[in-house]
């Protein structure tokens, strides 16, 4: 540990500072700034190490193996790749190769073409030209499917677990068949697997609820699970604190030690010296060379990657650093973390560092008002509330999930970049489009973020890049308190100096800067106080000049060790990897049945009840056998053609084409299951075969060309059955101008007459058959992978799932069952009616979701879009039973829709999410 620290909430003095080497960032407050001779220390960047350390020897076995495997048959054989996006020549003709036994590392600049060839290799990017072949045999398609089972497994950059889904079941996903158990003994086999690598995490959790680093090592164990030929991680050590780097990087040793080969990706070039044999470089999409690890250094690397000598020193600080207090947390506490008194001063960087899942991003978020938090936090005297507040106040925080919360997806690079100067970059309150591209060309400019164009979203840039553009709108807003989660992730070790002089310019320019980073080195260099971090509470305070990382590693270290001491859960949490109190605990059966989704059918069904009883004090032959009869009629081809949409909608589609579908089918009835020119019904037989076959080959005829639309063509949802809706409905109409076409009452007879109780037996079936389905979709794999690709496609098809196949056989189904919920309607209307199904347009879309289903994918239940379909039938006919008028009857429809929708998971989760935080508050 450093020298005795001082007590936390209290600071030492600091002096004024000034602008240190290049200012890149200037405001008003920076000229105002009081500039003083600083006595200036550097720190190198730890990547330019070039004595390994002790745990390094553990690797030369394994290079000696490696070296002595050479002779085996390359495990990856990649030569010629090239892929161009747009303007961009993301790679350009380059070559790999792969022994095993071999580790194997990839390293460029952000932008460089690192994940474009893992992209390639993992069959996500089609190649344009090049040689692919894995595990011996040559890969020709680009389909992640294709290549595992050629036997190349991936960690992306980026990750592929599915937050909604628990661990487990995401374990059991991104594993083959031939490694994974029954789909009944999931939950133990993932939770064995987890305890095996030394892991204490909860399988039954949402993986949305891990901390990053530990969704790094779910992914990362999932990977070696499958016994790849072939072990490829991109980026995949970029969230782990020190002791998950260890752990990951013996996991690979394990994994050539096996004779299989390691492509590891990462920008954390001290990691490439510890584990490496070769190391391939990338710059600008172009092979620089492979080189064995042994003969070259981590600054030799960076300077091939660079083109060019490259300075590794971080910027210059004082001893002496710190202006006025800007902000004061006093009593601050939250989930995870405080009580914490703190002040931070103008011109200072301070770090949060400690193992992670300590309470340091909490804390940034508590700061920043994010969420809930008790105590007090003032920046200029001014409290926070909440983090409007906080941005009104000159504070800003940035957080390291780019995709979701740093950036804007749907708008340009040049947007993201501008979105909060949009004031100073206005006249008359009309942006200035010209000061706007100055702006932005400038921002790209001193950032150096590598894009084709300003106006490219910022989903078609690098990861690196991403964390550029997101980082240069936070700093052009001059804020007096800016803080950072991860500044440096997934960014290479030029544009990591570069960041490190913005930040600091910033902080000299008068604002002050709080930073997490699992980087312990980072906060060595960077911070002018240092805070460590232990369950939840600030342990241990060191200034930043003179921390090593080693210093750091060692306070946290030391306060596990005297927290584990005194723990019950000492042992099993030092047998594991995540030295953090895991934030996660085992949940009993009965929590893990109340989920949002079963709360949400209960809330559903009470409100089904209440409605029939208060039907019933108006109309008291409302539940009687006659008046539950009839509303099941009514519920009937709802129920059905509700069922049909959820298919769609399970799998993140949308089919507004069912309504037209019923219509269609209704005409074609009164001409194939008509009643004779003869008067006569036809056999049932007959009616009811030609009946079937017709609605059905008419359903796969229209989910046929939706799909093909949605998939192949690319248009969206929405529009592409707007479009056949279109269609159906004037072939309906061009068959029936008018009603006309009388139906055979066989379908009445044989779909509505015949009864069990005072249900229609065709409903009865119906209902069991969705109660099958939805027991097929929760407890088989078939299932889980459906809903896997309505939460997340992209990802669905990264685990081998073939996600557009798989849609494509939703539209389908969805298409032949509206057919199938048209010969009902067909039963009860009786005649060839070109407007029968109108109505069920939108009902058919209402009753899946009032039942719980998304429209964005992955959630509700057929039982649940049955429940909302009955509601939507119960409240039709109580339209009747009030004799309302029509207005009064929207308004009521209208009202119980809303209470309904009350009861929707995010309602649900969001009111759950305020009582536990009350709870562990109180
Ligand atoms: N889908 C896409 N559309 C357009 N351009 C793209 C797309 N994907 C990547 N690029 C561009 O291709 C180039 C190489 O990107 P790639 O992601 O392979 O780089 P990288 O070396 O992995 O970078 P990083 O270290 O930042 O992850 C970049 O300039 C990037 O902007």
């Amino acid at each position: 540990m450093g020298p005795d620290p001082p007590p936390v909430g209290r600071h030492p003095r600091h002096g004024a500072c000034s602008v240190a080497g290049p200012a890149p960032y200037r405001s008003a407050r920076q000229t105002r700034q009081t500039r003083q001779t600083r006595q200036t220390r550097q720190t190198r960047l730890t990547c330019a190490r070039e004595v390994p350390t002790v745990s390094d020897h553990s690797t030369t076995a394994v290079r000696d193996r490696a070296a002595g495997d050479a002779g085996g048959a390359p495990l990856l054989t990649a030569s010629g790749l090239s892929k161009r996006y747009g303007a961009v020549q993301a790679l350009d003709d380059v070559g790999l190769e792969l022994a095993p036994g071999e580790i194997h590392a990839l390293v460029g600049e952000n932008g460089s073409g690192k994940s474009t060839l893992v992209g390639i290799v993992s069959g996500t990017v089609a190649r344009d030209r090049g040689e692919l072949s894995i595990g011996g045999r040559s890969v020709t398609a680009a389909r992640p499917a294709v290549s595992q089972s050629h036997g190349a497994v991936t960690v992306f950059q980026d990750g592929s677990l599915i937050g909604d889904l628990s661990v487990a079941q995401n374990l059991y996903l991104g594993t083959p068949a031939s490694h994974r158990p029954k789909f009944g003994q999931m939950v133990s086999w993932a939770q064995d697997l987890l305890n095996s690598h030394g892991f204490d995490i909860d399988t039954t959790l949402r993986a949305s609820t891990l901390p990053p680093g530990d969704r790094q090592l779910v992914e990362i164990v999932r990977a070696v699970a499958c016994e790849p030929k072939v072990l490829i991680l991109d980026e995949a050590t970029s969230a782990l604190d020190s002791h998950g780097v260890d752990i990951v990087l013996e996991l690979m040793r394990r994994v050539a030690a096996a004779g299989s080969a390691v492509l590891f990706v990462t920008h954390r070039l001290s990691e490439v010296m510890r584990v490496a044999d070769r190391v391939t470089v990338l710059r600008d999409g172009r092979f620089q060379g492979t080189h064995d690890a042994s003969g070259t250094t981590p600054k030799k690397l960076v300077e091939l990657m660079a083109g060019t000598r490259v300075d590794l020193e971080f910027p210059d600080r004082e001893p002496d650093a710190g202006g006025d207090v800007v902000l004061t947390a006093s009593g601050l506490e939250g989930l995870g973390y405080g009580p914490i008194d703190l002040e931070l001063r103008a011109g200072t960087i301070v770090g949060l560092a400690g193992a992670d899942g300590n309470g340091q991003l909490p804390l940034l978020k508590g700061l920043a008002g994010i969420d809930d938090h008790g105590g007090r936090v003032e920046v200029g005297g001014k409290a926070v509330r909440s983090y409007g507040s906080a941005v009104d106040r000159g504070m800003v925080y940035l957080s390291s999930d780019r995709r979701n919360e740093s950036l804007f997806g749907g708008l340009t690079i040049g947007d993201n970049i501008g979105l909060g100067v949009l004031g100073s970059l206005s006249s008359g309150g009309v942006v200035r489009l010209g000061r706007e591209r100055e702006f932005v060309d400038e921002a790209v400019d001193r950032y150096r973020i590598r894009v084709g164009h300003t106006g490219q979203l910022p989903t078609e840039l690098s990861g690196g890049n991403q964390q550029k553009v997101a980082l240069s709108r936070v700093l052009a807003m001059e804020p007096t308190v800016v803080l950072i989660d991860e500044p440096t992730q997934g960014v290479d070790v030029r544009s990591r100096l570069d960041i490190y002089r913005f930040l600091r310019a910033i902080a000299d320019s008068g604002s002050a800067v709080v930073v997490v980073s699992s980087d312990a080195s980072e906060l060595a260099g960077l911070c002018d106080r240092i805070l460590v971090m232990s369950r939840g509470k600030v342990t241990t305070e060191l200034a930043g000049l003179g921390a090593t990382e080693e210093s750091i590693v060692g306070a946290f270290a030391v306060e596990h060790e005297l927290a584990a001491d005194g723990d019950v859960v000492g042992e099993e949490a030092a047998a594991g990897i995540s030295d953090a109190p895991s934030p996660v605990r085992r949940r009993s059966w009965l929590r893990r049945s109340l989920t949002a989704e079963s709360i949400r059918l209960a809330a559903l069904v009470v409100l089904m009840v209440l409605l029939a009883l208060f039907a019933q004090s108006r109309n008291d032959t409302f539940l009687t056998q006659p008046g539950i009869y009839n509303v099941a009629l009514l519920a009937l081809p709802l129920v059905a053609v509700a069922a049909a949409q959820y298919f769609v909608l399970l799998v993140g589609g949308i089919d507004v084409s069912v309504g037209a579908v019923m219509t269609l089918s209704v005409v074609l009835m009164s001409e194939w299951a008509a009643v004779g020119a003869d008067g006569s019904p036809g056999s049932t037989g007959g009616v009811m075969l030609t009946s079937l076959g017709v609605a059905i080959l008419l359903g796969v005829a229209v989910g046929g060309v939706n799909a093909l639309l949605v998939e192949k063509v690319g248009i969206t949802p929405v529009i592409a059955t707007i479009a056949t809706l279109g269609v159906v409905s004037g072939i309906a109409l061009i068959m029936r101008p008018t009603a006309d076409g009388l139906i055979s009452p066989v379908l009445a007879q044989e779909l509505m007459l015949r009864v069990v109780g005072p249900i229609p037996t065709s409903l009865v079936v119906l209902l069991v058959l969705l109660v099958v389905a939805d027991v097929w979709f929760r407890r088989t794999g078939g299932g889980l992978r459906l809903r896997a690709v309505g939460l997340n496609g992209l990802y669905a098809r990264r685990l081998g799932i073939p996600a557009a196949r798989l849609r494509t056989l939703c539209y389908v189904l969805c298409a032949a069952i509206a057919g199938l919920a048209g010969v009902i309607l067909a039963a009860q209307v009786g005649v060839g009616d070109p407007n029968a199904g109108n109505s069920y347009t939108l009902l058919a879309i209402a009753a899946p979701v009032l039942g719980g289903a998304a429209l964005a994918g992955g959630h509700g239940s057929l039982v649940g879009a049955a429940i909302g379909a009955s509601i939507l039938a119960l409240s039709q006919s109580l339209v009747t039973v009030l004799a309302l008028d029509d207005g009064s009857s929207f308004v009521f429809a209208g009202v119980l829709t809303l209470l309904a929708l009350l009861s929707s998971g995010e309602s649900i989760a969001r009111l759950r999410g305020l009582v536990r935080r009350r709870l562990a508050r109180s």
